[in-house]
């Protein structure tokens, strides 16, 4: 079968005062339908600019080559229109802080179903009603309310549920979703990852998940990239015989407690995956 989202030999560079400095040094990797790939590292590995790659969202002063190739499409080469088809159809971006990337004096409910009306040619009163469906699946409780409502009157847990329902709304074949949980605390990081991973495999959605944390990727995808210094350095498959050969990822798993029970592995999230 071939493989949904296929990266091969991603390079990027930026300018800098200093010169240029190149940042991916020709990132490999594929991701079938339906399937969630984590992708772990230290802080400037290179974990971001990998997944906004996907999506074609670096600044302009960024070199890119290699290939995104998105179900036989390559993503690097699309034109603009075909970029928003993409933007709006196959792929859904999650990212940490939902407050810098939903506009602050709009209400939840405009937010929510302007793509439906826009794109989508929903009318405004079906749209509502797909959103305010969709707002109580991800356990927004009085959800017709909190479409009045502005992103100022939600908390970050409450606010990272609207993003999940915003993502599902627009009926993507891939999540993308880069250190989403970070900024909550460790309950609601719990929960919010849990609806995520229980609404995307109920869907059959492909994900990329970014994180700086091994345990949640190991709990929530079916494979993990170990990346370091702007390389992937090992690739994982989680579970009970998880073993890694590359000296960084070695020191990474002997620093989680879960690595000691090879035999009976237990991820401190509870999710349930039926
Ligand atoms: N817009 C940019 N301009 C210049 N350099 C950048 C830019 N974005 C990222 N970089 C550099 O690229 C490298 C990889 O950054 P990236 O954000 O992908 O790391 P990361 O693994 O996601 O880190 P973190 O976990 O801290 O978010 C870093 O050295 C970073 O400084």
């Amino acid at each position: 079968m071939a493989a949904l989202l296929q990266v091969e030999d991603l390079r990027v560079s930026f300018d800098s005062a200093a010169g240029r400095r190149e940042v991916l040094h020709g990132v490999s990797f594929g991701l079938e339908s339906g399937d969630a790939l984590g992708i772990v590292g230290e802080s400037g590995s290179g974990k971001s600019v990998s997944l906004r790659s996907i999506i074609r969202l670096l600044p302009k002063r960024a070199e890119v080559s290699g290939s995104v190739c998105f179900d036989g499409q390559e993503v690097l080469s699309m034109s603009s229109r075909q970029l928003r088809q993409y933007r709006t159809g196959d792929v859904a971006m999650m990212f940490q802080d939902p407050r810098a990337h939903i506009n602050p004096v709009r209400t939840i409910g405009s937010f929510l179903t302007e793509l439906l009306v826009l794109e989508r040619g929903v009318s405004a009163k079906d749209a509502e009603s797909r959103a305010v469906r969709i707002l109580g699946e991800v356990g927004v409780s009085s959800a017709a309310r909190r479409m009045r409502q502005r992103p100022s009157e939600l908390s970050g847990g409450l606010l990272q549920r609207v993003m999940i329902a915003a993502a599902l709304l627009a009926q993507p074949r891939i999540i993308l979703a880069d250190e989403i949980s970070t900024a909550l605390d460790v309950t609601t990081q719990e929960e919010v990852m849990a609806i995520l991973d229980e609404e995307r495999r109920q869907r059959g959605l492909a994900m990329v998940f970014v994180t700086h944390d091994l345990d949640l990727a190991a709990a929530v995808c079916d494979r993990l990239l170990v990346m370091k210094d702007g390389n992937v350095v090992e690739s994982l498959v989680p579970g009970a015989a998880m073993t890694a050969n590359d000296p960084y990822t070695i020191a990474l798993m002997e620093a989680r407690s879960w690595f000691e029970s090879t035999a009976t592995q237990e991820f401190p999230l509870a999710v349930d995956h039926g």
